[in-house]
């Protein structure tokens, strides 16, 4: 256990003599009744609001408002998709006459992508790291691939080999070991693996392999004109939101070192001039949100008639958000190859049944890959579940913080307002809090980010827009202030601590409020090995006579799945794959339950359940 679960057991936060996990305000503590949640749950005591600004907290140092500080490529004729004539940028070689001539190194763009051993801006792998071999790993589909087990060349590319040796990679995580074969034998891809389990790499690395030994595709003639430059990028990556894109384009900058392979990126909220410029220079693998890349397209500043590889990052949320009508009109009605011509990998850690469904339109013959239960949390993280009424959270926030280590604290609240209005009151209590959400604008949300990663500011106040993807080193606590509706969101949520394997600790605070995902998160709890809390099991027990959820019935009819659809049954095509490894696969939380009710998604996209994202809708984070 962590050191910081260690202080947290003895803080007396939670546990009452009967070992119900009730959080007292100081101002209850000592009290008669004032302990208020569990057997009773009632909503007792005086609410006392104003003394939560009493100036707690104090423990942390108090560097109050200068969290804010602030980070070209030559041009060259390589517009286009096309390499030749790339040797001018800085790191980025050629692919001249059927060969790969990688550029010649560059010390201090090395020192740049891949940092020191010692840097701790770059996330190192941690003690638990070869636990991951112990997951149980499930691929299911026609003639599945024999998994690698170290990184060696072959089968992938040297040049990939020797920036992944500079990244300090010593071996492949297990969704790594599985995905390379697979793409490699140019099959389509579903990959389920949990939070920090290196699942970039694991869309990056054999995309770039085979990338580097072959060549980019010729831009067709009259493709592009002289007024108008269009780039024809060989492989897309699509993610949900702008900061995962910049990080999916940062990663790509380091295992494309030396290749001919030029990374992009584009983003909506940003200039989008300087974006087609950077465009122009060269792009042969793109990332993208789904909005600008419309947007772009329909400029005619990009092609997808060069795709061989349509990569969906963090893909259930990208469907289950409202992205779905321009991801259609991005695969569908542009002039992407068809799904017979190019390979479409699709990756998240959750996959709900009904987004497997709305998925297959995409795909063809795929594997559905899942290491652990999809949807499960990495037992690195200690989880923790508090029950605080609405109005004592300020003062248990502010107790947990007192309790807290040296590390970054991410904080997710579920609106926009409670992000400034709670990030305020942080920085009132002298504490280093930057925010994060939807509303801030583009260098705000860049500048939070980066004063975080610095730790210059301590504390993150977040929405739902950082739940998904982000990889930020020594992030040690993560704290659901306000629980999700959605418990795919809470597996996101703390995945943001306790990765590549290194321990974390994440704390809920729940009530009344969030009983409808008292159920799964018994589930998770009881999966991930956690103490499962007397007055969460009480919850539950209550809860299950009158399920209602915020997903029209949450866990059940949402289908959450813990494996791949085609072999659940139920009306879904059969494709009478062969299944590798997997005994332990089969258990798993709400088995019974989904068989009928998943299969009505048909041509519903977008708004299953009644989460009532529609593309203009996501605003509320
Ligand atoms: N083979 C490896 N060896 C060591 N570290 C690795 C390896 N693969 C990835 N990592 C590191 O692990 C961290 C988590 O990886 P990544 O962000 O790809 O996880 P993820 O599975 O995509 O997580 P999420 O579900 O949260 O998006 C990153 O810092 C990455 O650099």
């Amino acid at each position: 256990m962590s050191d910081l679960a260690n202080k947290m057991e003895n803080m007396n936060l939670g546990e009452d003599s009967k070992g119900a996990s009730s959080y007292v305000p100081p101002h209850m503590r000592g009290k008669r009744g004032g302990n208020r949640a569990p057997s009773s749950f009632q909503s007792g005591g005086d609410g006392d609001g104003a003394s939560y600004f009493g100036g707690r907290g104090g423990s942390r140092d108090n560097r109050g408002s200068s969290f804010f500080s602030g980070g070209g490529r030559g041009g060259s004729r390589g517009f286009g998709g096309r390499s030749e004539g790339r040797g001018s940028i800085r790191g980025v070689g050629r692919w001249v006459n059927g060969k790969h001539v990688p550029s010649d190194k560059d010390e201090q763009l090395e020192l740049q992508l891949f940092g020191t051993p010692e840097d701790p801006g770059f996330q190192s792998s941690g003690i638990n790291f070869d636990h991951y071999d112990d997951i149980p790993v499930e691929a299911s589909g026609n003639d599945v691939p024999e998994p690698i087990t170290e990184f060696t060349s072959p089968p992938l590319d040297q040049l990939l080999l020797d920036n992944i040796i500079k990244a300090r990679f010593t071996k492949p995580t297990p969704v790594q070991k599985y995905s390379v074969p697979i793409i490699a034998a140019r099959r389509d891809l579903m990959a389920c693996a949990q939070t920090g389990s290196g699942k970039t790499g694991g869309f990056l690395f054999p995309v770039l392999s085979e990338s580097f030994a072959n060549g980019p595709a010729p831009v067709p003639e009259q493709a592009s004109n002289f007024y108008i430059k269009k780039a024809f990028p060989t492989a897309v990556v699509l993610a949900p939101t702008r900061e995962l894109a910049t990080q999916i384009f940062d990663e790509a900058k380091k295992f494309t070192y030396r290749s001919w392979v030029r990374p992009c990126v584009v983003y909506g909220g940003a200039d989008i001039g300087s974006q087609i410029k950077e465009l122009n220079r060269g792009c042969d693998l793109l990332v993208a949100t789904p909005g600008r890349l419309s947007d772009l397209l329909e400029r005619g500043r990009i092609s997808l008639c060069n795709i061989k590889y349509l990569v969906l990052d963090e893909a259930d949320r990208m469907l289950d958000m409202g992205f779905e009508p321009q991801i259609r009109h991005i695969v569908e009605g542009c002039d992407m190859p068809s799904v017979d011509e190019r390979q479409t990998l699709m990756f998240s850690a959750t996959f709900p049944m009904d987004i497997q469904h709305l998925a297959r339109d995409f795909l063809k013959d795929y594997v559905f890959l899942s290491v652990g239960r999809v949807g499960s949390t990495s037992e690195n993280i200690t989880q923790h579940v508090l029950y605080v009424e609405d109005m004592d959270k300020k003062s248990a926030l502010l107790d947990l913080l007192a309790a807290s280590d040296d590390g970054l604290t991410l904080i997710f609240v579920e609106t926009k307002r409670m992000a400034d209005a709670l990030t305020d009151f942080l920085i009132m209590q002298n504490l280093r809090a930057t925010a994060i959400h939807g509303d801030r604008s583009q260098s705000e949300r860049e500048r939070a980010l980066a004063a975080f990663r610095s730790g210059k500011a301590s504390l993150l106040v977040a929405t739902a827009v950082a739940a998904r993807g982000l990889d930020i080193p020594n992030v040690t606590h993560v704290i659901n202030y306000d629980l999700p509706n959605d418990i795919d969101d809470y597996v996101h949520r703390i995945g943001r601590t306790g990765r590549a394997g290194n321990t974390g600790v994440a704390t809920a605070f729940l009530n009344r409020g969030n009983k409808n995902v008292v159920k799964e998160m018994v589930d998770l709890l009881t999966e991930a090995k956690q103490e499962v809390p007397e007055f969460l099991k009480q919850l539950a027990r209550e809860s299950s006579g009158s399920r209602g959820g915020a997903r029209g019935g949450g866990f059940s009819s949402r289908g959450n799945s813990t494996r791949d659809y085609r072999r659940v049954g139920g009306g879904a095509p059969s494709y009478g794959g062969s299944s590798r490894g997997g005994s332990s696969m089969g258990g798993g939380r709400g088995g019974s339950s989904w068989g009928s009710s998943w299969g009505n998604s048909g041509s519903s996209w977008g708004n299953t359940g009644s989460t009532g994202n529609s593309s203009a809708s996501n605003s509320w984070w």
